[in-house]
């Protein structure tokens, strides 16, 4: 296969869009497989119909393999495309009936009707791949069983069709059951790849993203067209005091005015933001197209909104909130000034009284 095909698909942030180009891989990778399998078929039909001095047959079991041998590199210049193994089966599916009726050579060609059972259903998965052989047994079963057949040259006798439709539903029937099983089998593996995906990007205890995840959409802003992509802007929130808070009531307080606050930041920032906890009592905020000055006043907001929780607890407590807010473009300073520059700021509004929001 194509070694840029494997680079595209490990590009994809999203597990699950990834799970999904990996399996249209495999899928453009299995019709390459029955192309191969196709022309070695069609190639050996052809040359044993020439020994055999039957040049007609041998001319067109020819230009098949050679049209099997062309599609084979049109789908490598493709790549992975979605239609791919739609005209790989229909290629296979006319090749197939060509077999049935001519024979092929000497009356083998419904033979080969099987080798399509394992590959139709890895192209198509148990359901659709089923339906398409169960719909091609039948199409055989009216051809072998219609009296004088329009097109059909080879000679099958009455027992050797119906052995021959026998295996042929019992081996689709096998072969459906066995793909069923990888599929689900496939299945729980996607559940968990994305329930691990959630689980290393989350915080457990607030449910927002963590340090790891705010640092990937920083680094996906940050490397934004700047000519598309408007600035940004960071606000680092660092809770007041909160080891004093934690000293007098419990470390389960804290963890609940942890939630919170989690909480209350999320409430009142906008969909297309990201609120992450950054660290112990620390919350990163990150305002794609906003510029400084709207930074500021949302940090002003939440602020007002922390300050207000305090009064919302049996304990007689002070909850606060001090932020440091910094702008940044793409492309314009690396982000790790960008988040020291947020941080020098978070520790002045610290040593200025904390409870205040330091942008300037
Ligand atoms: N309950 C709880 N406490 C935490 C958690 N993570 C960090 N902390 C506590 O947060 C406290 C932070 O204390 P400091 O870094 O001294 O800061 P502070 O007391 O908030 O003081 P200033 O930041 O200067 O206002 C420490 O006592 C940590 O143990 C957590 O998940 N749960």
């Amino acid at each position: 296969m194509n070694p840029g095909i494997v680079s595209n698909a490990q590009d994809l942030s999203s597990p699950m869009e990834l799970a999904r180009q990996i399996e249209l891989r495999r899928r453009v990778q299995a019709s390459g497989y029955m192309l191969l399998f196709a022309m070695a078929i069609t190639g050996t039909m052809a040359a044993i119909a020439l020994s055999d001095n039957e040049i007609l047959r041998a001319s067109v079991l020819l230009a098949i393999a050679a049209t099997v041998l062309g599609s084979y590199v049109a789908i490598h210049k493709v790549g992975l495309s979605r239609l791919t193994p739609v005209l790989v089966g229909l290629l296979l599916l006319a090749l197939y009936f060509y077999l049935l009726l001519s024979g092929g050579v000497n009356n083998t060609g419904l033979m080969w009707a099987v080798t399509l059972v394992p590959g139709f259903i890895n192209l198509y998965g148990y359901r659709a791949g089923t339906g398409t052989l169960l719909a091609m047994g039948a199409a055989t079963a009216l051809i072998l069983f219609y009296p004088e057949f329009p097109g059909l040259t080879a000679e099958y006798d009455t027992t050797y069709r119906a052995r021959f439709l026998a295996v042929f539903v019992a081996l689709t029937v096998l072969t459906a059951l066995l793909d069923s099983s990888r599929q689900q089998t496939q299945q729980l593996l996607q559940r968990l790849t994305l329930e691990l995906e959630t689980r290393a990007s989350t915080d457990a205890l607030t449910g927002l993203l963590n340090r790891r995840e705010a640092y990937r959409e920083i680094s996906k802003l940050e490397s934004r067209d700047p000519k598309q992509a408007g600035r940004y802007t960071v606000l680092i929130g660092d809770l007041d005091n909160f080891k004093t808070i934690n000293d007098q009531f419990g470390h389960a307080f804290g963890d609940r005015v942890l939630q919170d606050v989690a909480w209350v930041l999320q409430q009142n920032t906008r969909v297309g933001d990201l609120v992450s906890r950054w660290g112990g009592e620390e919350f990163l905020i990150l305002l794609p197209n906003t510029d400084l000055e709207g930074g500021s006043f949302l940090a002003e907001k939440l602020r007002e909104k922390v300050e207000a929780l305090s009064d919302t607890y049996p304990h007689q407590v002070q909850i606060s909130i001090s932020f440091g807010v910094a702008e940044g473009s793409p492309h314009e300073q690396p982000h790790s000034r960008l988040l020291a520059d947020a941080d020098a700021k978070m520790y002045r509004a610290k040593h200025d009284g904390r409870n205040r929001v330091v942008a300037a």
